[in-house]
């Protein structure tokens, strides 16, 4: 069976839970449950903190598993990314009280406390800057306010937390996060990993585009197709009305509407946009 990690509660929980749904996979349905077996797909899942899981991963022990690409570099453990999933989005970034360094150079001597000292040390060494780092578990934020430290290096979603801290980010970005699947670090060939990915993939591609059929002259076709190309190529179907064809292409969630404006604006007709459950491309 493969051994798949999930995180078991968290930003990521929910999100990596509904994923795993609609790639056709069981689901657990007591969060406590800590082994979930689907012997229909062949899997076993283990919920897992996320920072735990490139550990896991890392170590061999399990062949998959779903994390964050921050908590995964924070680890060094021997785990790799291999594919991003389009949720958990995050920035990981510095942030202090009015009167902060500007940018990393600016953190020379300064105490930063951290939940994640990993990222913030290899940052600080590309840098060539030498600041004492102090790790705490969460709550980050009040640390400046309490004494223990300057600065804070977090996670950053909204940026709500540090707004009611009265705390403001400074410099780059030091990373951009995303939830990510891993592996461990050149793992060979595996067709029950790849089936995986493949079934991830089709969630992702039907999350982003939706299915357009349409109705056109004949004469506008060539039109009509340069603004719904297509994956590879439309589906172009003579109608039964002398003149028109009918065409089905895939095209971007987020652009539909903007397109049947514009198919409607050259005469198309019957502009119908559909849901894509699932697809394998
Ligand atoms: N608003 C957010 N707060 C924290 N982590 C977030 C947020 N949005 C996305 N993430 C991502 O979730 C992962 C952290 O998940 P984790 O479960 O360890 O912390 P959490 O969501 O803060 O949960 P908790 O603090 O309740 O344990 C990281 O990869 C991080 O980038
Ligand atoms: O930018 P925002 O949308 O406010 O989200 C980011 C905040 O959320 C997380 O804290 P969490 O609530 O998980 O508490 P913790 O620090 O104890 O983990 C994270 O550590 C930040 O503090
Ligand atoms: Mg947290």
């Amino acid at each position: 069976m493969l051994r798949i990690a999930l995180p078991n509660k968290g930003s990521l929980s929910g999100p990596a839970a509904e994923m795993l749904h609609e790639a056709g996979y069981r689901q657990r349905k007591d969060p406590k449950e800590l082994v979930l077996v689907d012997p229909e797909n062949q899997v076993e899942f283990f919920f897992l903190r996320p920072r735990d899981i490139a550990v896991y991963v890392g170590s061999g022990r399990l062949d998959v598993g779903i994390t964050g690409r921050d908590l995964l570099l924070d680890s060094a453990a021997g785990a790799e990314e291999v594919l991003a999933l389009g949720f958990g989005g995050s920035t990981f970034r510095f942030a202090g009280p009015a009167g902060s360094p500007k940018d990393a150079q600016g953190l020379q001597g300064l105490r930063i406390a951290t939940s994640y000292t990993g990222l913030v040390e290899q940052h600080l060494a590309e840098h060539g800057v030498q600041a004492t780092v102090t790790k705490l578990d969460g709550a980050v934020e009040t640390a400046v306010q309490l004494g223990v430290a300057d600065v804070i290096a977090d996670v950053v979603e909204t940026g709500t937390s540090l707004r009611n801290a009265g705390l403001e980010v400074f410099g780059e970005p030091i990373l951009v996060s995303d939830a990510v699947v891993i592996r461990p670090k050149g793992a060979g060939e595996d067709t029950r990993v790849e089936q995986f990915l493949r079934r991830l993939q089709g969630v992702l591609v039907a999350r982003r585009y939706v299915l357009m059929d349409y109705d056109i002259r004949a004469e506008k076709v060539t039109e009509a197709v340069a603004l719904t190309p297509g994956l590879e190529s439309p589906t172009v179907s003579p109608l039964h009305t002398e003149g028109w064809v009918a065409v089905r292409s895939m095209v971007l969630r987020k652009e539909a509407q903007r397109i049947m404006d514009d198919l409607w604006a050259i005469g198309a007709r019957g502009v119908l946009v559909t849901n894509i459950h699932a697809c394998r491309l």
